[in-house]
């Protein structure tokens, strides 16, 4: 059961200026308080970008695919769900391991029933795009987070390939009814922003359409979509395009064939033990399989600018996703400034990074953070109050995040998670070595992303209760 409670946070997402996302009738309150040195190796879940993405090709190819290493969090065991809605044979043969039957190129059925996202925006955007170029309608829906995230972005571009919007909801929001196209058509495409689900989108609509489908994005987003369809067997290229945008081009109607995916550990999951061994003092943690495609490490460009130490060894790749061991220290933070164009290699890691900035001398200014409004909750605006509710001082200018790092934060506050899984386990990692404890409202959404959360970080030491 999802209710809604007041805050005139969500007036800009859709919502009444008088409701906020908040959870069941159950909420599960959670405090962390200081630690003695968090240490010990993990491997935190799998990446859940590439484990949506291994779900969905294999529903799209012919033959056998192999998923080890899949995150099994609630968003991606919706993806997997879906595909099995709309035809394909998904099974788990063992822990974090999947096997999927696919069904071809185009070859979606239609389904009995409503998809149902939860709270996952990847996996309703990239599976919009792939149902978009088959002749079947489905049913488009997801928890009060999802109903509140904005659509058009990737109906627009679907619209031009053909699919259909049958019935919907204000602002092109959820629930809807997608009517893929009969005969999609391949469109040339300039994303408005730097947006891997608009990017994805348009590649999964424009494997079953004739001709070359071309995305062009003047700020590059995550490439693991033109990465997997290469592994899959398509005709797909990247070239650089302006200073640092990209031009990919997918030779529509391939026979994709089923593949092998190993899921890397999610850089995105990893960042919350890696900044709470920074700020906790005399830690030591050790990370392995971390996932370090350039197109996501900018959270690891900036720490290590704000002094951080983090090692990587054992460097090594799987299907053209790098990846590494990373030891993180405690170190010294300073406060520096992150330019806007590395926003998109380090979208969902601006909260944490807020949590480092608040234990780091001196000013941290976050740039061009625009896209964090339109995420599972209003992220600027949540992450400012989790700040300021735990003593820091923090300002939102336009779309600028400003920090004032004094060293320590003094901590005691709640912190309300909207229904967003890296609120919750932000504001937990702060409680790590706050001055006093820090308290979340509800850390049922972590179950989205990294499951085994509050275990693990148990497991180096950190005190949850
Ligand atoms: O494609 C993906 O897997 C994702 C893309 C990003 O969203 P946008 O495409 O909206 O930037 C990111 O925030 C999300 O967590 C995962
Ligand atoms: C934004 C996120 O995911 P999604 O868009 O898939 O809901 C996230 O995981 O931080």
């Amino acid at each position: 059961m999802w209710y809604l409670r007041a805050s005139p946070m969500d007036a800009s997402r859709g919502l009444s200026k008088d409701t906020i996302l908040t959870h069941s009738d159950q909420p599960r309150p959670l405090q962390s308080r200081a630690s003695g040195p968090l240490t010990g190796k993990v491997r935190v879940p799998g990446d859940k970008s590439i484990s949506h993405r291994a779900l969905i090709l294999g529903a799209l190819a012919v033959g056998e695919t192999r998923i080890s290493g899949l995150l099994e969090g609630e968003d991606v065991l919706n993806t997997a769900k879906s595909m099995q809605a709309l035809g394909a044979r998904v099974e788990r043969t063992g822990d974090f391991a999947w096997k999927v039957n696919g069904v071809g190129v185009g070859g979606f059925a239609q389904p009995k029933a409503a998809l149902d996202f939860g709270n996952s925006g990847t996996g309703c955007r990239l599976v919009m795009g792939a149902v978009a170029g088959c002749p079947i309608s489905a049913v488009f829906d997801g928890d009060a987070s999802l109903r509140s995230r904005p659509m058009r972005r990737i109906l627009d571009p679907l619209e031009k390939m053909g699919a259909k919007v049958t019935s919907g909801s204000e602002g092109g929001r959820l629930p809807l009814t997608l009517q893929g196209a009969r005969d999609p058509l391949p469109i040339t495409y300039k994303t408005p922003v730097a947006s891997a689900q608009i990017k994805s989108a348009v590649l999964l609509a424009g494997l079953a359409a004739p001709g070359t489908t071309t995305v062009i994005e003047n700020e590059a987003s995550r490439d693991h979509t033109e990465l997997m369809l290469k592994h899959f067997g398509a005709d797909i290229t990247s070239v650089q395009e302006s200073l640092h945008g990209r031009r990919i081009t997918l030779v529509g109607q391939p026979e994709l064939h089923g593949a092998n995916v190993v899921v890397p550990a999610d850089p995105s999951s990893a960042a919350f033990p890696i900044v709470a061994a920074l700020i906790v003092e005399g830690s030591d943690v050790v990370l392995s399989d971390v996932m370090t495609n350039p197109l996501r490490t900018g959270l690891f460009t900036t720490l290590r600018e704000m002094g951080a130490s983090i090692e990587e060894s054992d460097v090594r790749g799987d299907a053209g996703e790098p990846m590494a061991q990373l030891r993180v220290r405690a170190s010294k933070l300073r406060g520096v400034e992150v330019p806007p164009e590395r926003a998109p290699s380090m979208i969902d890691e601006y909260l944490v990074l807020a949590v480092a900035a608040s234990f780091a001398e001196g000013t941290t200014i976050m740039r061009g953070l625009q896209e964090l409004r339109v995420k599972e909750s209003d992220r600027l605006e949540a992450t400012a109050a989790m700040l300021r509710v735990n003593g820091v001082k923090v300002e939102i200018s336009g779309d600028d995040l400003i920090v004032e790092g004094r060293g320590h934060v003094p901590g005691g506050g709640t912190v309300a998670t909207h229904m967003d899984h890296r609120i919750a386990m932000s504001a937990l990692v702060m409680g790590c070595a706050s001055d006093q404890p820090v308290t979340v409202d509800d850390t049922a959404f972590i179950a989205t992303s990294f499951p085994d959360f509050i275990p693990m970080m148990r497991s180096l030491g950190a005190e949850f209760s």
